[in-house]
């Protein structure tokens, strides 16, 4: 939307110089450099502090042997500093005008043999095979993203990414803390995540409202032997109300319902399915047992964003022990579901 835009060059005369440098060669010639414009609503911020990049990519520890993919490379600072590191480097990028800017920089340094450019949304983008992630995201498609390849098919050995400082620290949240949530939980089920450095909001251009954070993601070498897909509905089904205790969340209709029905569709022997009556009384001894669960393992009152991954796993295999099921799907393969995992209920009304 246009609206949304922030046209830079004209705007603060003093900064058409560095907004020569993040997308031409600034050599002022005019070639590549035509002024562009950055569009806030697909999280065109461009990283342009040279420490910054050095350091991203010095943490990162590319091997001259590796692929690398990068989200949203934009007019290629970043990109430019892989392709030196790496053996190649993937570049998912949705804008074309990006995209042109980029090529041609990397096409005056000779470095496009090793680049390979995807235009699209990195979120219906099916990512070939890479070692590592380093990227400067943008911060709108962070919480899918992140699910997306930790939960992916492909193997990595890391993620650097470039995070607004707040969603950073629900990765690095620990139980009890305030940012302990669904997406902190189910990131920390397969994967450790480092705290590189805070980066400010002053080192992009345009700058930002908020604050940033580099991350790395490093995803464990065992993955535990469980349904990913029933995971993360258990803990979405957990963490709606993240402060809320599990007795009151569970006792909720709506959930218990939905809960109900997912379970009775996964039960093919009920010999009563699609009675009424007995649907009704079997609804009313689905929730005892739901409560006898959460009794049985002390549940009852507890609160998810204060329970450890231990406590979650442990729930997790009551409740399939007791025959409730939190998915109707089955297929652990699927893995082409990644939803916003950050916001659950309480986490709207903030
Ligand atoms: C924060 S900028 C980063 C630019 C560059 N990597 C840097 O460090 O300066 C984010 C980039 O991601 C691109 N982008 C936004 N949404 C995207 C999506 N869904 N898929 C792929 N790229 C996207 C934007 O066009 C922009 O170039």
């Amino acid at each position: 939307m246009l609206g949304a835009t922030r046209r830079v060059v004209g705007i603060i005369p003093r900064r058409v110089r560095s907004v020569r440098q993040v997308h031409g060669d600034g050599d002022g010639d005019g070639d590549g450099e035509e002024a562009l414009r950055f569009y806030k609503s697909r999280g065109q911020h461009i990283l342009i502090n040279p420490r910054i990049l050095d350091t991203i990519v010095r943490k990162s520890a590319i091997n001259p042997t590796d692929t690398v993919l990068e989200i949203g490379p934009g007019t290629g600072n970043l990109t430019l500093k892989l392709l030196e590191a790496a053996r190649k480097v993937v570049a998912v990028e949705i804008d074309p005008r990006m995209v042109q800017v980029l090529e041609k920089r990397v096409l005056q340094r000779g470095l496009q043999g090793k680049l390979r450019v995807m235009k699209g949304d990195a979120m219906r983008t099916q990512f070939p095979r890479f070692d590592i992630v380093v990227a400067n995201i943008p911060y709108g498609i962070s919480s899918p993203l992140v699910i997306k390849l930790v939960y992916g098919a492909t193997p990595f050995r890391s993620a650097t990414l470039l995070l607004q400082k707040e969603f950073a620290r629900r990765l690095l949240a620990r139980p009890g803390d305030s940012g302990f949530n669904r997406l902190s939980v189910n990131v920390k089920l397969l994967a450790d995540v480092e705290l590189v450095m805070d980066v400010s909001k002053r080192d992009f251009l345009p700058s930002p409202k908020v604050d940033s954070s580099v991350v790395i993601i490093r995803p464990k070498g065992q993955v535990p032997n469980l349904d990913l897909h029933q995971w993360r509905a258990f803990t979405r089904t957990c963490f709606t109300h993240r402060s809320k205790t599990l007795g009151a969340s569970f006792k909720q209709k709506g959930k218990l319902f939905d809960l109900f029905k997912i379970s009775n569709e996964n039960d093919d022997s009920s010999p009563h399915k699609g009675d009424d009556a007995q649907d009704i009384g079997r609804f009313t001894s689905f929730k005892e047992k739901i409560l006898r669960v959460l009794r049985t393992g002390g549940f009852e009152d507890k609160r998810p964003f204060k329970l450890s991954l231990e406590e979650l796993l442990h729930l997790h295999s009551l409740f399939n022990q007791a025959g409730i099921y939190f998915d109707h799907r089955r297929d652990p393969k699927c893995d082409d579901r990644f939803d916003d995992e950050g916001d659950d209920e309480d986490d709207k009304e903030e």
